[in-house]
């Protein structure tokens, strides 16, 4: 088997995931924590909306890009029950300040009461109202180190407009859902996935930033903030 990747043809060593693999890879990332459990938990009780939560193997990535990336200032759209914000606060240096986005509080009490639990209420700010609106309010100049969109998915490219030019060269922008359940594949998406498509699309022709799109869990796209003068 071989895959055609811009004209060049490359040995396809991908295996195809069936659910006995998927088991396999989860039972060899990092088990969630007490109060990861807890969270988890939490949100389950909530019925339906529980399928917003990261999930658990994303949470495990993004404390180490936290970590690995250094991020002192992260900026977070779509807080729902915590769970991404408190997996960005397990990795940030001890100095690392989250701000995170959403239209609603219905569910900040439950977040935060992971949050103080976790030691990191103090250093993860809550922003209630539409992110576009807020995130303009935000000073212009490069200070973030880390984003991750997760909230609405037909402004993904207003949030990511809005805040590549405050990441930091180098700094790195996560967005989640965007193979949204596989549908954004297809050239027949419509609605959410269709906007996500759109995105996708938005994000390869940004030369700005390196991306990368990974398969895990609904779809995750990491891109890096090139610095000025970066040649490919
Ligand atoms: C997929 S959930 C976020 C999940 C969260 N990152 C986690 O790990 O649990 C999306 C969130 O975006 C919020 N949201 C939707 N539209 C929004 C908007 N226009 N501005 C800010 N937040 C919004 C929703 O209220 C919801 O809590």
């Amino acid at each position: 088997m071989s895959v055609t990747l811009n004209g060049a043809t490359q040995v396809d060593k991908r295996i195809r995931l069936t659910p006995e693999i998927l088991d396999y890879v989860l039972t060899c990332t990092e088990q969630p924590v007490p109060v990861q459990q807890w969270l988890i938990d939490a949100t389950t009780a909530l019925g339906q909306v529980a399928e917003m939560q990261v999930a658990h193997e994303q949470a495990v990535l993004f404390t180490l890009l936290a970590a690995a990336s250094k991020a002192h200032r992260i900026v977070e759209v779509g807080t729902f029950t915590g769970y991404s914000a408190l997996a960005f606060a397990r990795g940030m240096p001890a100095e690392g300040v989250i701000d995170t986005y959403d239209i609603t509080d219905k569910w900040s009490s439950t977040a935060r009461r992971a949050w103080q639990e976790a030691g990191f209420a103090d250093r993860i700010r809550q922003h209630i109202g539409p992110a576009a609106d807020l995130l303009d309010q935000l000073p212009p100049e490069p200070a973030v180190g880390l984003v991750f969109i997760d909230a609405d998915k037909v402004s993904y490219i207003r949030y990511w407009e809005q805040l590549v030019p405050r990441v930091v060269d180098n700094g790195l922008i996560i967005a989640d859902n965007v193979l949204y359940a596989g549908e954004a594949t297809s050239v027949h998406a419509e609605g959410n996935a269709a906007a996500i498509r759109t995105f996708n699309e938005h994000v390869r022709a940004d030369d700005r930033v390196q991306a990368v799109m990974l398969p895990l869990a609904d779809g995750l796209t990491i891109a890096r903030k090139l610095p000025a003068g970066y040649r490919r």
